[in-house]
């Protein structure tokens, strides 16, 4: 065996989580002014066909024609940089003692006594210092982690992928997304992007980023997208509440300028992944059978790379038109996210999970610009053999601190890419994370890593892995210009664009109007059903409440006419009684009459008797 294999071999045997001590180590050995220079050829073409990338989405063929698309440029930074990567510390009720920050506020120092260590290493009292672009201790909130990590390049509109990496439980959902009043840094992101394209957002999805280009929609595509858009808000959660409630701390704590735009649309879309032992699932997937079943079965999506791009295939990306769109789609996508309660966390991530938000500019000569922010929050990492997990978390477990591993060793190999400038020896295919990640992790595309730790005694030896983690990342640099910006030209308006005068104007006008007029016409016709449906309601609720009216009518009048039938037979039963009721006296008094009489006749003999 060759050298070069030893060593490969050597690296692949090292365990990310269960490394060995930094101050053992020489390439995990602190090194916060040491930069390298790295310099990276072009991401390698996958070895996975790209031919079958775009047998999906037949729809959009018409569209996908590469003789359309003249050239792709980018817009890209020339400045030498590498990863920005921050740390911030959850608070704690008793923090540890052995962690310490630097007067100059971006050094963290580990390395008092840890009673709690099993490592005999550890024990020692070395100190070791970790450098990172800037350290949140645990009184700094959401505003200033957004402020600091994520608001510039949002206003400066360039792509980035926001990586929360940490041990578990200690605070990466929390940073990303917040809680139910303290908004994380997605929300903000959120209605940082809304508010700088203001009325520049197209209200239609004219343009869509199919299999990594940027397609413009037929029509009939259009259409579809927004009805499926309207599908899935309609299954969403209802976060109202919620996000009144973002709105309202976003807006204290924020003043999001509108960048002002002549002659250009914009189109926002987002999508949902799950990483799940290994598989990619769709978070947003809805096919229209299952629109109203709650758990659509789980599709296991390929990662493709194509010419330096990499992609999903057939990822569901939905149209936005609002934050509170794009915050609906991210909490429907959580609801499917599998989670379990673990020793360090009740509620705890057992994937990684990536949302995506595309912004794609359409500019009237027919340029457009692609600009993406990935959102990625990692499983955590867990030691296994001291929590005593066992059984499916233990499986999780272990795909999850794999996949870490091929992350730190792609970081690794990376850093050390100096000397061996071959990207090929970087690991990206060894896991799904990655895979995905290539680009962020290459140095193509800006990369930002918040570093959560929980400072406490009984984490010191996951937080020191976790910090060694870092400062490999803090310490590349990358030589190749990060692309800020894919921007690409479609012939058909260029020519367009090249017809002079009024006449251009004109046509590219009607094209437009025409495009409005035929969404406006779906829509008639979807508002038209809509409303044929309410006005059988209606009719039908008439007809029924007639019926019932004239039902309680005649119920009433035979009421009466009983009432009125019943008085008169009450009446004429009165009348007779009364008659029999005279006749009886009038025979009464006769009998008393005739008493009278015969008293007085017996009075009468007496008396004679007497006599
Ligand atoms: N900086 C913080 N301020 C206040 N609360 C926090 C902070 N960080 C984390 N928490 C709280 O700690 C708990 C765990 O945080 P969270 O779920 O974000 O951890 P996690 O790193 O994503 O864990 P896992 O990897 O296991 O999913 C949550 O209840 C969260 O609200």
């Amino acid at each position: 065996m060759d050298n070069g294999a030893t060593k490969r071999q050597k690296r692949e045997v090292r365990s990310y989580l269960m490394s060995r001590e930094p101050s053992i180590d020489r390439r995990f050995r602190p090194r916060p002014n040491k930069q390298l220079r790295l310099t990276f050829n072009d991401i390698n073409e996958s070895g996975e066909s790209c031919s079958d990338c775009s047998d999906t989405e037949s729809d959009y063929a018409a569209t996908v024609d590469d003789e359309a698309t003249k050239t792709t440029v980018t817009e890209s930074s020339d400045v030498e940089s590498g990863p920005q990567v921050f740390l911030r510390l959850r608070p704690v009720e008793t923090p540890s003692k052995s962690y310490t920050i630097s007067d100059c506020g971006s050094v963290f120092i580990t390395g008092a006594s840890n009673e709690n260590s099993s490592n005999n290493v550890t024990k020692s009292n070395m100190e070791k210092h970790y450098s990172f672009t800037s350290i949140f201790d645990s009184m700094v909130g959401q505003r200033d982690i957004y402020d600091i990590c994520v608001g510039p390049k949002i206003q400066e509109e360039e792509s980035v992928t926001i990586m929360a990496y940490g041990t578990s439980g200690s605070g990466k959902t929390y940073t990303l997304q917040g809680d139910n009043m303290r908004a994380g840094i997605i929300p903000r992101a959120l209605a940082h992007i809304f508010a700088l394209y203001g009325c520049a957002l197209y209200p239609k999805p004219q343009l869509k980023l199919i299999n990594a280009s940027t397609i413009i929609l037929e029509d009939d595509a259009a259409i579809k997208e927004m009805q499926l858009r309207r599908q899935i808000l309609a299954v969403c959660p209802d976060i109202q509440a919620q996000f009144q409630r973002f709105q309202l701390v976003i807006q204290g704590d924020h003043t999001f300028e509108t960048k002002p735009m002549t002659d250009v649309s914009v189109m926002i879309w987002v999508s949902f992944v799950e990483i799940y032992n290994e598989n990619v699932y769709d978070l947003l997937a809805l096919s229209p059978r299952q629109a109203n079943m709650a758990e659509p079965p789980r599709k296991n999506l390929k990662i493709v790379c194509n010419k330096g791009q990499v992609f999903i295939k057939s990822l569901t990306s939905i149209f936005v038109k609002s934050s509170e769109d794009a915050l609906k789609l991210l909490k429907f996508g959580q609801q499917r996210l599998t989670y379990a309660s673990t020793a360090v966390n009740a509620n705890s991530s057992r994937s990684h999970c990536v949302f995506f938000v595309d912004i794609l500019k359409f500019y009237r000569t027919g340029l457009t610009t692609q600009t993406s922010y990935k959102f990625c929050d990692l499983a955590g990492s867990e030691r296994v053999d001291k929590t005593g997990t066992i059984g499916s978390r233990l499986k999780e477990a272990q795909r999850i601190n794999t996949s870490l591993m091929v992350l730190g060793r792609c970081l690794d190999a990376a850093s050390s890419s100096r000397k061996k400038p071959n990207p090929d020896v970087i690991p990206f295919r060894e896991s799904k994370l990655t895979t995905l990640l290539q680009a962020p992790l290459l140095g193509r595309e800006r990369l930002a890593m918040i570093v959560t730790v929980s400072p406490l005694d009984k984490y010191y030896e996951e937080n020191l892995n976790v910090l060694n983690f870092a400062s490999i990342a803090k310490n590349i640099i990358f030589k190749e210009p990060i692309i800020k910006q894919h921007k690409s030209r479609y012939s058909a308006f260029a020519d367009c664009s090249q017809q002079v005068g009024p006449d251009r104007i004109y046509i590219e006008e009607l094209e437009q109007e025409n495009i409005e007029l035929r969404a406006e016409i779906e829509q008639i016709k979807y508002e038209h059903v809509l409303q044929m449906q309410l006005k059988e309601e209606q009719l039908r609720k008439e007809l029924t409440d007639t019926f019932k009216e004239n039902m309680e009518f005649n119920l009433k009048q035979s009421e009466e006419r009983m009432e009125k039938k019943l008085q008169m037979q009450q009446r004429e039963f009165e009348v007779q009684l009364a008659s029999i009721k005279r006749q009886y006296e009038d025979k009464i008094e006769d009998l008393q009459d005739e008493i009278e009489e015969l008293k007085s006749a017996n009075s009468d003999i007496e008396i004679i008797d007497d006599e």
